[in-house]
């Protein structure tokens, strides 16, 4: 047992030999913290030091360290050097800089000397990890913090009212209006989403999408709408795998989202539309929704759902839901995570294949066929008007 701690030193990401490797052996370590933390640990970690550790990340954004630091090269620096990158007091930079080289976000290279690590490097490179920290404290944070004193108001009903749900009893709105009225937390969650999609497979990756490109019968030729869209990065990745006229991509989202999404490719034409209406572009190949229907509750789904219906050509469109697929049997925490964060920030939920399958039947949908990916909880369910 001696040599336990140096052989755990000694792997690093280069030790295997896949991804799925890595990830599995991600997932082997965190297993690995909870059988070898005593309970106080535990408590510790998750009430002390986690916190603790994303105020200091976010003390950092704030004050541009992350970002300085990486245009000044990256290099090991001492306190009083870190010091001169930013506008802050001494005492204050060293406590967050302390907790951050205590918690391994900052490394210890030699006493007194601190160094970015792949995470912190990779907040000062650009806004996409960055903002997951900023989205944490804006939205997530207050919505998570605010879910158990709310399901206790509900008598502990599963919540399905987005209006008057747990975000909304803290920020006094439902998050898409709040969101009216705060457009710099709008352009965080465009970022946010966008790094979600950089960082898990694309749609390509799970569906056959050459399936999609087998010449289009609507009037505009539209291969690919995709409903509520964000900055447009899943269609800016779609473009990818073939030769698109101009505006054969259809990217539809709220104005303000369509705003921050700026100047796109001629493939692709902006489009504001509130999907709570119905869908205004007919007979394309493929409406495709991803982590939209997590967003809402049942109710709203079928709203939604009846909506692209409208749109859609019976026999030859297709529905394709870009979503997780709950394994209820051996939940996964990427799935679980986002059921709750869904829960307090919307009243949404991740779904099971049993509640996709409800859901779809019951808003006049057959599931084709679901796609799963492997690595991870998302797949696409393939589906088409019954
Ligand atoms: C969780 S994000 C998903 C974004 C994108 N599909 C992705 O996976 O990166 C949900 C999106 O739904 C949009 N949205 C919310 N309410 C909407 C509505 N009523 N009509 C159209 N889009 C809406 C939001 O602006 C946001 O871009």
């Amino acid at each position: 047992m001696a040599n336990i701690p140096s052989t755990l030193r000694s792997i690093s990401k280069e030790s295997f030999a896949s991804e799925s490797d890595r990830q599995q052996a991600v997932t082997e370590a965190r297993a690995l913290i909870a059988r070898l933390e005593t309970p106080w640990e535990t408590a510790f970690r998750q009430s002390w030091i986690e916190p603790s550790r994303m105020a200091c990340l976010e003390i950092g954004n704030k004050i541009g360290l992350w970002t300085k630091w990486v245009a000044d090269g990256s290099a090991p620096k001492t306190i009083e050097e870190i010091s001169k990158l930013v506008t802050c007091d001494i005492q204050l930079l060293s406590r967050v800089v302390w907790q951050l080289a205590g918690t391994n976000l900052l490394k210890v290279v030699k006493p007194g000397v601190f160094g970015l690590t792949p995470f912190t490097a990779a907040l000062g490179d650009g806004p996409q990890i960055a903002s997951t920290v900023t989205l944490y404290f804006e939205v997530q944070g207050p919505a998570l913090h605010t879910l158990p004193s709310y399901v206790e108001d509900l008598g502990f009903k599963n919540p399905t009212d987005q209006v008057n749900g747990s975000f909304a009893k803290w920020a006094k709105a439902p998050l898409w209006e709040w969101l009216k009225e705060h457009p710099d937390a709008e352009k965080v969650i465009g970022t946010v989403m966008m790094t979600y999609a950089g960082n898990r497979p694309t749609l390509s990756q799970v569906y056959p999408t050459d399936k999609l490109l087998g010449g289009t019968t609507n009037e505009n030729n539209v291969v690919l709408v995709d409903v509520g869209g964000s900055l447009g990065h899943d269609l800016l990745s779609f473009s990818k795998i073939s030769d698109f006229k101009p505006e054969t991509l259809v990217l539809q989202d709220r104005a303000p989202v369509l705003e921050n999404a700026g100047e796109l490719i001629p493939a692709i034409k902006k489009m504001e539309y509130d999907f709570f209406t119905p869908q205004p572009v007919e007979g394309a190949a493929a409406y495709y929704l991803h982590f939209i229907l997590h967003d809402w509750p049942d109710a709203d789904c079928k709203k939604i759902l009846s909506n692209q219906k409208a749109g859609m050509k019976k026999g030859y469109s297709k529905l394709l839901l870009h979503e997780v697929v709950l394994d209820a049997n051996e939940p996964k925490e990427t799935g679980t995570a986002s059921d709750i964060a869904m829960m307090a920030m919307v009243s949404g939920m991740e779904r099971t294949e049993a509640q996709w399958t409800a859901l779809l039947g019951e808003s006049g949908f057959k599931i084709v066929q679901i796609y799963h990916h492997g690595l991870g909880a998302e797949s696409v369910i393939e589906a088409e008007i019954a």
